[in-house]
């Protein structure tokens, strides 16, 4: 028998690590619409999340995608860092988040607009029903790390959270964290 070492790795420090992976940056500059206000603070080339992601390349129901999520420790003008959130195209489809390092938020929001969250800290597992919108937001002092994995046929659906955002923002004032509904 031949035992083989399998083309994928993820290493506790580094991430990821496939010739498979691909690499996905969210700049300030392409994150600007997500937050209340511009922060003329923040050089637009500033990193605000990147995603490593080994996606299969045959959308087909049943195959599944593994990513890790990584959102820097950036407010914009006080705004929390988050990812720009989305619905599954393919609303059957759930995901899970496993956080990894960090601390923050998964934002949830039903088809209906009631949003809530669930705290997330390293070991928290969070399984995501596909009719909710998501977006993690990192409230810590460090990066917030989160592994995802999702069928690669569930797409992402941001023009619906275009025409219904997500009713709650989050701010970190003085060290304390604030929503605002
Ligand atoms: O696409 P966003 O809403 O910005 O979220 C960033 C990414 O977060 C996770 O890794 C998801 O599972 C990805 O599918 C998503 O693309």
């Amino acid at each position: 028998m031949e035992i083989k070492r399998s083309p994928f790795f993820h290493d506790w420090e580094a991430g990821l690590k496939s010739e498979q992976m691909e690499t996905s940056i969210k700049r300030y500059r392409d994150a600007k619409t997500f937050y209340k206000s511009v922060d003329e603070t923040l050089d637009p080339d500033t990193i605000m999340y990147s995603v490593q992601c080994l996606t299969d390349p045959d959308i087909v129901g049943g195959h599944l995608n593994w990513g890790i999520s990584k959102l820097e420790p950036v407010t914009v003008d006080g705004e929390c860092n988050m990812t720009r959130g989305h619905f599954h195209s393919n609303l059957d489809c759930q995901e899970y988040y496993w956080c990894a390092k960090g601390s923050g938020l998964l934002m949830l929001m039903d088809e209906t607009g009631t949003c809530w969250c669930e705290a997330m800290e390293p070991g928290t597992l969070h399984k995501i029903d596909g009719h909710y919108a998501h977006r993690l937001i990192n409230t810590g002092d460090e990066a917030l790390e989160v592994i995802c994995v999702w069928n690669n046929d569930a797409g992402h659906d941001y023009a619906r959270v275009e025409a219904m955002p997500f009713p709650v923002r989050v701010f970190k004032r003085d060290g304390k964290i604030e929503w605002e509904e």
